[in-house]
């Protein structure tokens, strides 16, 4: 053969293979699956095993790996009933309608019965300037309306704190997938990633415990979620997790070993949500105080490796209630490390300072979207502003 038949026996074998390895990687795409190089982490994704109701598949890389639920399935408590459930228990945590009616009460209101409002007002964590707008307004409107009658004193008192509270802002839940592709018109090709939500927040906080009921709370609402066991700072928290998991049939992307790369079980958790199809994928992470650029450093790289195909869908900030001041100042700090979408208030049972949800979305200007209160799997809800009003006054 002379050399012109060699060179176009060459191109031709050279365009077959440019084909074939183009078709291949289309079609993986199509089906949902994230290519090499799409991980910042780990270059190929480890194959993971298929569900086969066994709890722990070693070996994946850098330790990750999956545990799927066995045993008994819950069902979950639906978030009308919870709603419901938990404003009793609100209620008769918070005493601060009690308080305030009682003076409110009164014959005569004195510089000394304002004063105690004040000081009621304070102690709930309400802050100041949201204090001294109240009981103005309300000093203004009983003078003017001339009333002294309780239930309309009631109501001049809930209209003004449920202002503080702002039923205006979007508390929503953006569980929604991401769509990366396709097209509309033929559903088979679209493809989704899931909606990623990272918990942050100090330890102690009750982020890990809030992962898990708030996975329990997806799954009431029919959605089909994954949990990242990402706090590899405790070994305990991921055990915790795949506890929470397996009572509600959902599967744990964890470590095998303590202190392992947070990032890279972030992110191979986010890579597991987007084979598996699941609708949320939420991550705990560990989020240690020791200093600021630590945090910050962590939080960063996680929130690279998981935004690396599609937005961080929410960024919630797990804050104790009942930490007053000292939570505030933890909020101004990971408010600035990390783009925060929404707040979760835990331990509001048997806490008297419902006023720090006021304070707090002041703070930061971002809403309390979900609210703890108790320690039972079901103990999680949506934050509802009238509701909450509602049970604070009593
Ligand atoms: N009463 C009450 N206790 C809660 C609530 N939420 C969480 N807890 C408790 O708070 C404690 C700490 O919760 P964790 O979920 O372990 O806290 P964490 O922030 O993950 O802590 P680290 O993993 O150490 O970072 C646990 O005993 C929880 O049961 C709540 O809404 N009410």
């Amino acid at each position: 053969m002379d050399t012109t038949v060699w060179i176009i026996l060459a191109v031709a074998v050279l365009v077959v293979v440019v084909v074939g390895l183009v078709l291949a990687r289309r079609s993986r795409r199509g089906a949902g699956e994230v290519g090499p190089g799409d991980a910042q982490t780990g270059g190929e994704i480890p194959a993971f095993p298929p569900s086969t109701g066994e709890p722990a598949d070693p070996g994946a890389i850098d330790g990750v790996v999956i545990t799927h639920p066995h045993g008994a399935i819950q069902k979950p408590e639906n978030v009308a009933s919870r709603l419901v459930r938990l404003r009793a228990r609100l209620a008769r945590s918070g005493a601060l309608g009690q308080a305030l009616l009682a003076v409110l009460g009164r014959d005569h209101l004195d510089e000394a019965a304002w004063e105690e409002l004040e000081e009621t007002l304070l102690q709930a964590d309400l802050g100041i300037d949201p204090t001294t707008r109240i009981l103005t307004e309300l000093r203004t409107r009983i003078r003017v309306d001339g009333t002294k009658d309780p239930a309309q004193v009631r109501s001049i008192l809930r209209e003004l704190l449920l202002a503080e509270v702002d039923p205006t802002m979007d508390r929503t839940l953006h569980t929604q997938r991401h769509v990366l592709g396709g097209s509309a018109e033929d559903p088979d090709s679209v493809v989704y990633f899931p909606a990623t939500f990272l918990m942050v927040g100090v330890n102690g906080t009750g982020k890990t415990t809030t992962a898990g009921k708030l996975a329990r709370l997806l799954v009431a609402e029919d959605k089909t979620v994954l949990l990242g066991a990402a706090d590899t700072f405790r070994a305990a928290a991921a055990d915790q997790l795949q506890t929470w998991g397996e009572r509600v049939g959902v599967d744990v992307v964890r470590s095998d070993r303590e202190g392992a790369d947070p990032a890279s079980v972030a992110h191979d958790a986010v890579l597991r949500g987007a084979r598996d199809g699941v609708d949320v994928v939420i991550v705990d992470t560990a989020g240690r105080l020791q200093n600021k650029s630590g945090l910050m450093d962590e939080l960063g790289k996680i929130t690279r490796v998981v935004t690396k195909r599609a937005p961080v869908a929410e960024s919630l900030l797990v804050l104790d209630a009942t930490t007053g001041q000292n939570g505030l100042r933890q909020a101004r700090v990971f408010a600035e490390v990390a783009q925060l979408t929404g707040i979760v208030l835990t331990k509001l049972d048997g806490s008297a300072k419902g006023g720090i949800v006021v304070a707090v979305q002041r703070e930061l200007g971002i809403p309390v979207k979900l609210v703890g209160l108790g320690e039972g799997p079901d103990d999680l809800a949506p934050f509802d502003p009238e509701t909450f009003v509602d049970a604070l006054l009593g």
